[in-house]
């Protein structure tokens, strides 16, 4: 099937590079006598209908058939035809408009063509010239939007910038008018609110100019941020179909309105929670993607999950489920709830999450994806299509200003009963959870709020909240409440954004979400290995493999080669025919400890090709031979490595260090996961070894410590909520992990495995000279007879029991072992239970004797 795929793919990019021909002889006879006559009758009969628009017309050709020649992925094709229509109109317009005044009648690329004419002609006597102009630019501005130039969040900027220059008395009470209409309800029912409101108006102004770098602080250095998701998600939006419609809805309400407006009746309404409904409305209307996701739950207005659809993303406990409502715990009154209401109106809440997360709406979260269900995959070009990750969706962000503002005013009233005086300064709204950024009062000290953590949970209901202290780049703490509206981030999210699109990086990791919305990669290549806690259930197999789907998208298997341990057998076994793996996934701690082994041995090799190369790593080697001779990438990943350590942590250990000081260079990378991190798993050679963390929810904050060096983790939602921690981000980072369901996961392999052919494996086992004797018969080893009497005297076949006793390395020990088994000495292996001793001595030497006999 494949070799078929790839005579059509020949065939189409023959006739592809052919119209190229084509289309570069019609544009040059438009510029040149060259062309010959027939270029000439060509260009003149063109000009004459089309006009010298026409060029852009033919550019735009040229543009979509070289990016499909180069396998470059266009974004909103129809928006960025529509675009260049668009410009078309407004060129042919003014040609048609100069012809009238008589210029440039001579030269043929002037020409306005029938449409430039035609317009030329009626617009005027309809609409006037200034009319006619006026349409000329609105085509100019259209094209703009089509393009993805002119969206809501730079008219946003635009006008931001712009407010700059009006008058500062008008702006003050617009300022205030706008602070003021920020609960509606509460603060016409409390007149004296007004004033308050102007007040905190003036405190929003500097909480405004919080630069962006202040927010992203050193730890922005080290991921690749997507600032600019928004810019993206509104240019995908165009060409979506609700989504083209959706994003001239914002922009037109960027440019005219004001975040809200007002109705007659006095109720301000939020625009935001407005457009997301409408959008919602229209998405339930559409066709579910022509009914790929016919059993997608549907939304209500404000994009919460209709009763009884999703059991995972509904709020947990009581508590949340008060907050999502909106709605007082057992502590509160209707006195409190007008207070909390009246200070709810002056808190400045940031519309960041709402501008900058991608503004995509309610996310059918983490059902199995049905597209191209049953339908064979493909070969097909590298790097692979998106849409085998499933549809791109437009992801809104659920915002409802009024209850984050009031549940932010629950967690201060909660401050205040433990003594604790704070002002609610900033609310950002994440997939996961809802960050409340606090100003402390002078005096009181950060950790007396680090020790309130689980109070402040019993006291507002929710299951677990995390304190930040501090935000790093602000003055603030950060107390984030779980999100009763928690969305998953889909993997195609990740890997079509700017951020992972333009990167420079070899092996980038796609670590999700911030609690602020900004995509967030890390290459592999600088961490450079990779130490992954949680608890079971919490998302680290599903992080596992965000990660090697995410680098098979970038590499191919000349580039990037795995080798993966799975001793728990059913994690990995899908990627048993990914072309870019080294082996068969491992799922004996003797198979990984001979891996491991390898590696090391890998390792050492490529240091002498280096040196004698005289390069100092494998990225100025690679860079200097041919691509035939390019060394991969290697990524060793681990699903359990307490196992390993329970059998050989010695070996283990040793490889960890040896691989770990040395990877740069060889360009050998390990991805090490356990569920238990535990001191003697995560041992202290292991930590100083590999800097970089990942820790999903965990048990207690003593696994936290162990992991992050902080507690923390313990507060985590589970289900891709994580920390992430690493040389270039002390401080941890808390993310939600991109998710992706097996039956993606599944397809993508098979879509490698047609594109690159199945794979080649690699002899993992050591040569015969580590082997204890000759490699074919290891009933030569001279030792065996030695372990032969331990294990039967200890009543213990065990390898690294073997190992201590007779000081031999834990691969002789372990072959001894299974040459053992294959006598019929000991029993085989059943999980960690210990081996069955099946014979006593006298019967064991005789096999032993019978067998070299033979
Ligand atoms: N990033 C995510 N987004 C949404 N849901 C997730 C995410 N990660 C995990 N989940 C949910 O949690 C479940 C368990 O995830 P996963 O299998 O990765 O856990 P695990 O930590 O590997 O557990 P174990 O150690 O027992 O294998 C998944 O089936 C999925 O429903």
């Amino acid at each position: 099937m494949a070799k078929r795929g790839f005579e059509f793919g020949a065939l189409f990019r023959l006739c592809q590079i052919f119209l190229a021909a084509i289309l570069l002889y019609v544009t040059a006879s438009l510029f040149t006598k060259g062309a010959g006559v027939l270029g000439k009758d060509m260009a003149s009969c063109l000009l004459r209908l089309a006009g010298g628009g026409l060029v852009l017309l033919l550019l735009h050709f040229f543009y979509g058939l070289f990016c499909s020649l180069l396998y470059r992925q266009v974004h909103s094709v129809f928006g960025q035809w529509m675009g260049t229509f668009c410009l078309y109109g407004a060129v042919s317009l003014f040609l048609g408009m100069l012809r009238r005044i008589g210029a440039g009648e001579n030269i043929g690329l002037l020409s306005p063509g029938i449409l430039g004419n035609v317009s030329s002609l009626v617009l005027p006597r309809f609409i006037g010239v200034i009319g006619t102009m006026l349409t000329g630019l609105c085509l100019v501005g259209l094209a703009a939007f089509n393009y993805g130039h002119l969206n809501a969040a730079r008219i946003a900027w635009l006008r931001e910038r712009l407010s700059f220059v009006h008058m500062p008395r008008w702006r003050r009470e617009k300022a205030s008018q706008d602070s003021a209409s920020v609960d509606s309800a509460s603060v016409q029912a409390e007149g004296e609110a007004a004033p308050a409101a102007q007040g905190e108006a003036e405190a929003a102004r500097p909480e405004r100019s919080v630069p962006e770098e202040a927010l992203l602080g050193e730890e922005a250095e080290a991921v690749e941020v997507a600032a600019s998701e928004a810019e993206k998600a509104l240019q995908n939006d165009s060409v979506g179909k609700t989504g083209f419609w959706a994003s001239l809805g914002a922009a037109v309400k960027a440019l005219f309105g004001h975040g809200r407006k007002e109705h007659e009746d006095g109720e301000i309404l939020d625009e935001y929670a407005e457009q997301y409904a409408d959008e919602q409305e229209e998405n339930a209307e559409s066709e579910n993607y022509g009914g790929y996701f016919a059993d997608a739950p549907q939304s209500d207005r404000y994009g919460r999950e209709a009763a009884g659809t999703r059991e995972d993303e509904l709020p947990e406990t009581d508590g949340e489920r008060a907050l999502a409502a909106g709605t007082l715990g057992e502590s509160g009154s209707v006195g409190e709830a007008e207070r909390v209401s009246a200070a709810a109106g002056s808190v400045p809440i940031s519309k960041k999450p709402s501008v900058e997360v991608e503004p995509s709406g309610e996310l059918a979260g983490t059902e199995n994806v049905q597209f191209c269900a049953g339908r064979p995959i493909p070969a097909g070009s590298f790097p692979p299509p998106l849409d085998l990750l499933g549809p791109h969706r437009d992801i809104k962000e659920v915002i409802d200003d009024q209850q984050a503002q009031e549940n932010g005013q629950k967690v201060i009233l909660s401050l205040a009963d433990f003594g604790v005086a704070a002002e609610l300064k900033r609310t950002i709204i994440g997939p996961t959870v809802v960050q409340y950024q606090i100003q402390l009062a002078p005096g009181i000290k950060v950790s007396k709020v680090m020790t309130l953590g689980n109070d402040i949970a019993v006291a507002l209901g929710v299951s677990s909240i995390r304190v930040e202290a501090p935000i790093v780049g602000t003055s603030y703490i950060g107390i984030e409440l779980p999100n009763v509206n928690r969305r998953s981030v889909p993997l195609r999210q990740i890997l079509e954004s700017e951020v992972f699109q333009k990167t420079k990086l070899k092996l980038p990791l796609p670590l999700g979400q911030t609690v602020d919305g900004r995509i967030l990669i890390s290459g592999l290549e600088d961490l450079p290995h990779l130490l992954i806690a949680g608890t079971t259930g919490s998302g680290k197999s599903i992080f596992v493999n965000n990660c090697i789907v995410s680098l098979c998208y970038r590499n191919t298997p000349a580039d990037l080669r795995f080798i993966m341990v799975d001793p728990k057998r059913v994690e990995m076994g899908i990627y048993e025919s990914l072309p870019h793996i080294l082996a068969k996934p491992i799922v004996s701690a003797t198979g990984a400890v001979h891996a491991l082994a390898w590696a090391v041995r890998e390792m050492e090799r490529r240091y002498d090709v280096c040196y004698q190369a005289k390069v100092k790593d494998i990225f100025s080697y690679n860079s200097k031979v041919l691509p035939k001779d390019r060394l991969p990438h290697i990524v060793i990943i681990v699903d359990e490595l307490a196992d390993l350590m329970m059998t050989a942590q010695k070996e283990v250990e040793d490889c960890i260090m040896s691989l770990a000081q040395k990877a740069r260079a060889s360009g050998i990378h390990l991805m090490l996961a356990t569920q238990r991190p535990s001191v003697n798993v995560l041992t202290g050679t292991i930590k100083a070894n590999i800097p970089a963390r990942v820790s999903f929810a965990l048990p207690s904050a003593i696994d936290s410590k162990t992991i992050l060096d902080k507690s923390g983790a313990q507060n985590l939602l589970g289900k891709g909520d994580m920390l992430f921690v690493s040389t270039k981000t002390p401080h941890p980072l808390r993310i939600q992990s991109p998710f992706l369901d097996e039956q993606t996961n599944i397809r993508v392999v098979e879509y490698l495995r047609n594109t690159f052919g199945d794979p080649e494996y690699v002899d993992l086992e050591e040569p015969s000279d580590e082997k204890g004797g000759n490699s074919s018969d290891f009933l030569e080893d001279n030792r065996l007879e030695e372990a032969i009497k331990i294990v039967l005297s200890t009543g213990v076949a065990s390898s690294s029991g073997l190992q201590r006793q007779m000081r031999v390395g834990f691969t002789r020990a372990a072959r001894m072992v299974d040459t053992m088994e294959s006598m019929g000495i000991v029993g085989p292996q059943h999980g960690g239970k210990p081996r069955e001793i099946l014979v006593d001595e006298a019967e064991a030497l005789e096999i032993l004797e019978q067998l070299r006999g033979e």
